[in-house]
C-alpha cells in the first residue's frame, strides 16, 4: 500500500484585496473585492512505505499548504488525497492516531507544563495504553537524550531542546507516517546532525514513513532517497537526488595546490582522454573540472600522483542548493523523465 497517495490536488484560496487610500479604504468597508491565490496547483505523486522524501521549494511555493492538507488541517478545494487509506480531513480523529507531525515554527508542547506532562497529555489524545506508552517512552528518551529535560518546563529548555522533545511527542503512539515541516531550522550543527542520525535510524528500524519539507538541503542530503520539488504550486521534479545532481549538478572540482610550478599542456596531456578540464590560477595551483558521470575523484588523481607533486588538495562538490537555484533559473525540470515546465 501507498502511505501517501496525491491526485490533482488543489487548495485555493480566497484573498481580500485591499484598495488604496482612504477612499479605498472606505469602498472595502462596504464592498469587499476578493482575489484567488492557487497555493497548490492540482499535484500528483504517490509515497510507498517506508520512504524518506523530501518536499522542497522557495517561500510561498505550496509546501506548508500541501502539509496542512496530508494532515486534515485544510480541506482541499479540489483532487483526491489518501494517507495511510484516510482521508485526512474527513476521518480526523481516527487519522491523527496514525501520524506524526513536527511544525519546526510551532509547538505542540505545553509551555509551562513539565515535559513528561506534555507526553502524558498526549498519552491521552492518542489513546496509547500505559505499557505500550512507557517502553515507547524509555526507548525515546534513550534516543534523543532526554532524561535531563523530563521535569523541565518546555519554556525553559533552549531551542534544540524543545526540538528533541518535539520530535519524542511526534512519535510517542509509534506513527507510521511522520510530517517534518522543518524540523532543523535555528538548530546549530551538532543538533541537526543528531535530529538527522536519529531520523534515519527510525526509519530503517521501523519503516517509518517520513515527509520532510526544509529550506536546508544538507537534511535532505542526508536524508532523503527521492525529491520532490514545488514551484508556484507545481511539482516541477520528483525523483532521486541522484538523478538531479546528475542532471542539473555540474560535477566536482579537484583544488590543487603544486610543489613546484607547473603548465597546464602538461597538466591537460597526463589527464588525456577523461573528458576533465584544467584552469591554472597560477603556475603553483590549478583546478580540475571533473563532469557528474564521468570518471571519479581517485582515478584523476591516479594519473597525477607520480607525475606532479601535489602539496594539497580540496574537493569541491555543486551543492543542491546550487542545482535548485539552477533549475528555478531555467525554470524546468524532469518529472519522471518527461520534461516539463514550471
Ligand atoms: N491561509 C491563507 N490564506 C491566503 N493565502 C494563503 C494562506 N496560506 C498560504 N497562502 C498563500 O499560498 C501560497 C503558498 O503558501 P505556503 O505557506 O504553502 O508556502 P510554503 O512553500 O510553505 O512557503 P514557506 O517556505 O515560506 O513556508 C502563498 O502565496 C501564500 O501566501
Amino acid at each position: 500500500m501507498q502511505a501517501i497517495e496525491v491526485e490533482g490536488l488543489r487548495k485555493e484560496f480566497k484573498v481580500q484585496k485591499n484598495r488604496e487610500g482612504l477612499k479605498g479604504a472606505i469602498r472595502d468597508l462596504f464592498k469587499r473585492e476578493y482575489h484567488q491565490v492557487v497555493a497548490v496547483d492540482d499535484i500528483s505523486f504517490s509515497i510507498p512505505q517506508g520512504e524518506i522524501c523530501g518536499y522542497i521549494g522557495e517561500n510561498g511555493a505550496g509546501k506548508s499548504t500541501t502539509i496542512k492538507m496530508l494532515t486534515g488541517i485544510l480541506v482541499p478545494t479540489s483532487g483526491k488525497l489518501l494517507v495511510n487509506g484516510y482521508v485526512p480531513y474527513k476521518e480526523r480523529e481516527e487519522f491523527v492516531r496514525r501520524i506524526g507531525v513536527v511544525f519546526g515554527q510551532r509547538s505542540q508542547l505545553w509551555w509551562d507544563l513539565g515535559v513528561i506532562e506534555s507526553f502524558q497529555l498526549l498519552r491521552k489524545v492518542y489513546r496509547v495504553p500505559q505499557n505500550d506508552f512507557q517502553s515507547r517512552l524509555n526507548e525515546l528518551v534513550d534516543r534523543l537524550q532526554l532524561s535531563e529535560l523530563l521535569h523541565r518546563p518546555v519554556r525553559k529548555l533552549s531551542l534544540g531542546q524543545r526540538m528533541r522533545c518535539e520530535l519524542a511527542a511526534s512519535l510517542i503512539h509509534n506513527p507510521s507516517i511522520v510530517f517534518l515541516d522543518e524540523p532543523t531550522i535555528g538548530l546549530d550543527i551538532v543538533v541537526k546532525t543528531e535530529i538527522r542520525e536519529f531520523l534515519k535510524d527510525m526509519n530503517q528500524r521501523y519503516g517509518t514513513t517520513i515527509l520532510l519539507t526544509t529550506h536546508d538541503l544538507q537534511d535532505i542530503e542526508a536524508l532523503c532517497s527521492r525529491v520532490i520539488m514545488l514551484d508556484a504550486g507545481k511539482v516541477i521534479y520528483d525523483g532521486s537526488l541522484d538523478h538531479l545532481k546528475e542532471t542539473w549538478g555540474k560535477g566536482k572540482e579537484i583544488v590543487l595546490q603544486f610543489g613546484t610550478p607547473q603548465q597546464i599542456q602538461r597538466l591537460s596531456k597526463l589527464t588525456e582522454g577523461m573528458g576533465v578540464q584544467w584552469e591554472m590560477e597560477h603556475p603553483f595551483q590549478g583546478t580540475i573540472r571533473i563532469p557528474s558521470g564521468t570518471v571519479s575523484v581517485s582515478q584523476v588523481l591516479g594519473r597525477l600522483v607520480h607525475e606532479v607533486e601535489i602539496s594539497d588538495m580540496k574537493i569541491v562538490e555543486t551543492g543542491t542548493d546550487e542545482i535548485v537555484r539552477e533549475i528555478y533559473k531555467t525554470g524546468s525540470a524532469e518529472v519522471d523523465g518527461v520534461k516539463v515546465h514550471a
